[in-house]
């Protein structure tokens, strides 16, 4: 609604501009000024990054209400923009935190010497970049001033962790002015440009449009073609890939970028190249809206890039050495790999996925980081419990041949998440395709798409590539563990993935949808309670703000099984968990945390000065599971 006003208000604008003109030349002068300024400002406006995100109308009201209007006007705000920082887990079992804080700042300053938009700092041997328009209160960066600068973490026992600072938003001169030609344009995919305010380049399969006669070398401004509402009532892109754009208002989508440019970059080939090769650098970004350094492949098995409040659950686990531990959704292995260097190798986690190819994730990582203890299943959490005689963990190895060749990207878990309900994968398809572009990420294609596409599509979610494209590798199944044989459980749940940033689009969840979300989850978490001892302890996650999938969940929990409760957590940086409960039109009452119990959580607030993901954490104790 709020963009269409914008729309029609730039129409009206314009049209009144452009009849203006048609008046006496003294008054024509005058008002010519006039709407050279006009024009300026809208295109000011135009080109920058102030999006908002589109939500369910349902989805919306339910979160207005849990929130209320102002701190969710807050978070959805948030949600549009990266993190300020990279956080960044040193493998103290293969180096020292200052060793890699020292690689780090000599990586940095080589890559700002490269593209020469850094400077030295000379008061602390950081990198300054541009200074970035607001100004950044984070409690994690202390007296580290200065984006590019490098700095440990003060949370005691996180000292092993660094943060690498970005900064934005800048304001970008992509070149407009009213008498001269519009600047050349590539619009990207939502995924790739979520990809790019992260800090990655623009692939070629996360092109969609560009300019009429681009040529390699080129500066174009990179904007995104976020989902509209359809005429059907769905979602989608109502553009075909390889559009010309003219640098008119008869462009796709050219009202609906108002305000979505996400940076300017060099064309890497000409236009015609860039919907011909399938896969490598379309545009290099040189001038982005968020600064942030791209970590991709830097100082494997030394560091691990992972969002605080993931290494914040690892610490709420509190494994200690030599015990067993199961990590129930672990791939690709992030908080599976925190657990095991805070048990210093020593010990035994079992670490389970239901994706063959997830779980040769886990394992290449572990290998990388030279964590011995991690032993890894394809397993189906719903099914973790083993039935009748199967009490061993291993079924033997439900393998593909090391040598079949078939390269493959494994892809990266935090894009799809909560992809076990079929429905809602279903739905996400009909108005999603994921393509894989030569990095690994994930853009959005065209719409349309045929039922055995769409078949394909979902097992492909559930499942990953499949094992004849996989890299190889062996993988063990598993019929589950006996109940009571683990000493902690992680259930980094799949989830709606809702505090997942930065996320330009979340229209596509429906009060349904997240509903089944919570469903799922409470099954996993029924297997979760079995296997946990006595005097054991679970620690329940998600990526999500949604407080079905967090609060609703505990109550379950907590009402179901008498035997558990809430225990406190260390560290504790997170805020409160949200008490109450929320009504549904058609009657259903979703019930939260009661009074007391808030604080026994960690609600990770995107909105709030740690700048981190939206996540949750809430760790119990078993007790006596007798009477
Ligand atoms: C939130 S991600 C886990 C991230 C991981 N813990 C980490 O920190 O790297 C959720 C994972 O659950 C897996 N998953 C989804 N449904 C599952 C199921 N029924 N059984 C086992 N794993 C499942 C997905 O493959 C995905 O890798």
């Amino acid at each position: 609604m709020k963009k269409e006003r914008v729309t029609l208000t730039l129409l009206k604008t314009l049209g009144s501009c452009r009849r203006r003109f048609h008046k006496t030349p003294n008054v024509a002068a005058t008002h010519r000024h006039q709407t050279t300024m006009e024009e300026q400002q809208l295109h000011s406006d135009r080109y920058s990054f102030n999006p908002t995100l589109k939500w369910n109308p349902e989805v919306h009201n339910y979160f207005a209400k849990a929130y209320g209007v102002e701190r969710f006007s807050r978070i959805s705000i948030a949600l549009t923009r990266p993190s300020r920082y990279s956080c960044i887990r040193v493998n103290t079992m293969r180096s020292t935190t200052d060793a890699v804080v020292e690689k780090l700042r000599a990586i940095l300053k080589e890559s700002s010497s490269g593209s020469g938009d850094v400077s030295e700092n000379g008061a602390n041997g950081n990198l300054a970049l541009v200074e970035s328009e607001d100004g950044d209160s984070n409690p994690l960066r202390g007296d580290c001033i200065g984006a590019g600068a490098v700095s440990k973490c003060q949370i005691p026992g996180m000292e092993y962790v660094v943060f690498v600072w970005g900064s934005g938003p800048r304001h970008i001169n992509y070149g407009y002015a009213p008498d001269l030609p519009p600047p050349k344009e590539v619009i990207v995919s939502r995924k790739c440009a979520e990809a790019v305010l992260r800090g990655a380049q623009a692939y070629v399969p996360g092109v969609m449009a560009c300019s009429a006669h681009v040529e390699k070398g080129d500066t174009v401004a990179v904007s995104v073609a976020v989902e509209q509402k359809g005429v059907d009532g769905g979602w989608g892109i109502g553009m075909t890939r390889g559009t010309v754009l003219q640098g008119s208002q008869a462009d796709p989508y050219y009202f609906e970028r108002n305000g979505l440019y996400i940076g300017q970059g060099t064309a890497m080939m000409s236009r015609a190249g860039l919907f011909r090769v399938p896969e490598g650098v379309g545009v290099e970004m040189k001038n982005r809206v968020y600064e942030l350094h791209s970590f991709h492949n830097v100082l494997e098995g030394e560091i691990f890039l992972q969002n605080l409040p993931s290494i914040v659950a690892a610490h709420a686990l509190d494994p200690q050495k030599g015990e067993r531990i199961l990590d129930m959704c672990a791939a690709p292995g992030g908080k599976t790999t925190a657990i095991a260097i805070l048990m210093k190798d020593e010990g035994e986690i079992i670490a389970t996925d239901r994706s063959h190819n997830k779980v040769l994730d886990i394992q290449k990582r572990a290998n990388e980081m030279g964590l011995s203890c991690i032993k890894t299943f394809k397993l189906d959490a719903l099914k973790s419990v083993s039935r009748g005689n199967h009490t061993n963990a291993s079924i033997g190895p439900s393998s593909c041949d090391a040598n079949n060749g078939m390269a493959n990207k494994v892809s990266d878990s935090s894009n799809v998440q909560g992809e076990g309900i079929l429905s809602i994968i279903e739905d996400r398809l009909k108005t999603e395709v994921m393509e894989e572009n030569g990095n690994g990420e994930k853009a959005n294609g065209k719409v349309y798409l045929s039922k055995a596409d769409i078949r394909k599509s979902m097992r492909r979610a559930r499942n990953g590539p499949g094992r004849n494209q996989s890299l190889g590798g062996r993988v063990d199944g598993s019929k589950g563990f006996s109940p009571n044989s683990f000493d902690r459980v992680l259930l980094d749940a799949p989830c709606s993935a809702l505090g997942l940033r930065p996320r330009l689009f979340a229209g596509e969840e429906t009060v349904e949808s997240l509903r089944n979300h919570g469903k799922y989850q409470r099954r996993m978490f029924d297997q979760a309670v079995q296997l946990a001892r006595p005097g054991g302890v679970i620690v329940y996650s998600t990526c999500t703000i949604n407080p079905g999938e967090n609060e609703a969940l505990v109550r379950y929990a907590l009402d179901k099984y008498k035997y558990l409760s809430l225990a406190p957590q260390h560290p504790r940086l997170g805020g409160p968990g949200l008490v109450g409960s929320c009504e549904f039109p058609n009657g259903y009452l979703e019930e939260w945390l009661r009074p007391g119990e808030e604080n026994l959580v960690q609600r990770f607030d995107p909105s709030s000065p740690l700048d981190t993901i939206g996540f949750f954490i809430a760790k119990f104790v078993v007790g006596s599971k007798d009477g």
